[in-house]
């Protein structure tokens, strides 16, 4: 495994590795570092399905806000080279934020519409930011294959939206959420969690598969639906609501208010963020029609 720091090197690597096998798919794995099992799984995908593949490690500036966690936002370079390895990485590009924006970026990848809800509305620039540095690793790597997980589903929404919207020749790849035995979708957040926030944590799986069942009442709206999901989240004393939104997915548009949700014909998003203390979770589950979770 190859790991380095500098554009330079990334490119010559890449040219060099489509020199020799054109006929390769190349995978990347974009992350902020901090691995655990749910990026392992990303990274085992992208092994099973690519010629060659292309972890980065990355944690962006521009996507957070001024009173967000950029400063604190764990990181263990160490580690994550090892685990990296071991999940079949060929290369690692590891760069530090002047060799990323040597200058502020005059240029910003704004998409606007899917981003106006759920953490678009709660983090403004957040996906602005994520667009960007995206964008640029899309460029430098050429990906055929880019694999994000579904923990972000608006996140997956967005960037298939710049994709399709500028031509990007990616094959956007959306990966399952990899959870704890309590449920817990893992997050190299979930390390900040004292150890009743922890405990409590469970409360947005629990309300997910809540959700998925409640959806098949006949006769639930989009009001209703939020209410309760809202009510099991309450009785974890610690959890703070951010958003709980029932939306179509991938549009990111809200049903309207009367309609039935258990005959709705899209895909509908359940999506959560809450916070406990200053960490903020979120969590999702896509449903079909009759309230089954729809599979990626
Ligand atoms: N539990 C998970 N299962 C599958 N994919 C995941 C999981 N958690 C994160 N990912 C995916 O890994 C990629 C990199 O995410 P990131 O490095 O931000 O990790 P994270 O654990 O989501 O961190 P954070 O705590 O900052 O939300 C994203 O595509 C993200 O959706
Ligand atoms: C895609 C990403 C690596 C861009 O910084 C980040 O938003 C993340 O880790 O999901
Ligand atoms: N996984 C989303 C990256 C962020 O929280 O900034």
């Amino acid at each position: 495994m190859i790991a380095i720091t500098t554009i330079q090197e990334l490119l010559h690597h890449m040219r060099t590795r489509r020199r020799e096998y054109p006929d390769d798919r190349i995978g990347l794995v974009p992350t902020m570092g901090y691995l655990h099992e749910g990026h392992a799984s990303l990274m085992r995908r992208s092994k099973a399905e690519c010629g060659f593949s292309v972890l980065s490690i990355f944690v962006n500036p521009l996507q957070f806000g001024p009173n967000e966690d950029f400063d604190r936002y764990p990181r263990d370079a160490e580690r994550d080279l090892a685990l990296a390895e071991r999940n079949g990485i060929d290369l690692v590009f590891m760069p530090s934020v002047q060799e990323m924006y040597p200058s502020k970026p005059l240029t910003s990848v704004i998409i606007s519409q899917v981003t106006d809800r759920l953490c678009g509305a709660s983090r403004p620039g957040h996906f602005d930011g994520v667009g960007t540095v995206v964008s640029k690793l899309f460029h430098l790597t050429q990906p055929d294959r880019a694999y994000f997980g579904m923990k972000d589903a608006q996140q997956v929404a967005v960037i298939q939206r710049m994709v399709d919207d500028l031509n990007i020749q990616v094959e956007i790849v959306p990966c399952e959420t990899v959870r704890e035995s309590d449920g817990l979708a893992m997050s190299s957040r979930n390390v900040y969690l004292s150890p009743d926030a922890r405990a409590q944590a469970v409360v947005l799986s629990q309300a997910l598969t809540e959700a998925e069942q409640a959806v098949k009442e006949a006769g639930m709206t989009v009001k209703e639906l939020e209410a309760r999901i809202r009510e099991t989240i309450a009785k974890a004393p610690l959890a703070d609501i951010d958003y709980a939104e029932v939306l179509d997915y991938p549009d990111l548009t809200v049903p309207s208010a009367e309609v039935d949700l258990s005959q709705y014909p899209n895909k509908l998003i359940v999506a959560l963020a809450v916070k406990f203390g200053s960490t903020r979770l979120i969590d999702n589950r896509l449903l079909d029609s009759h309230g089954g979770e729809r599979h990626v």
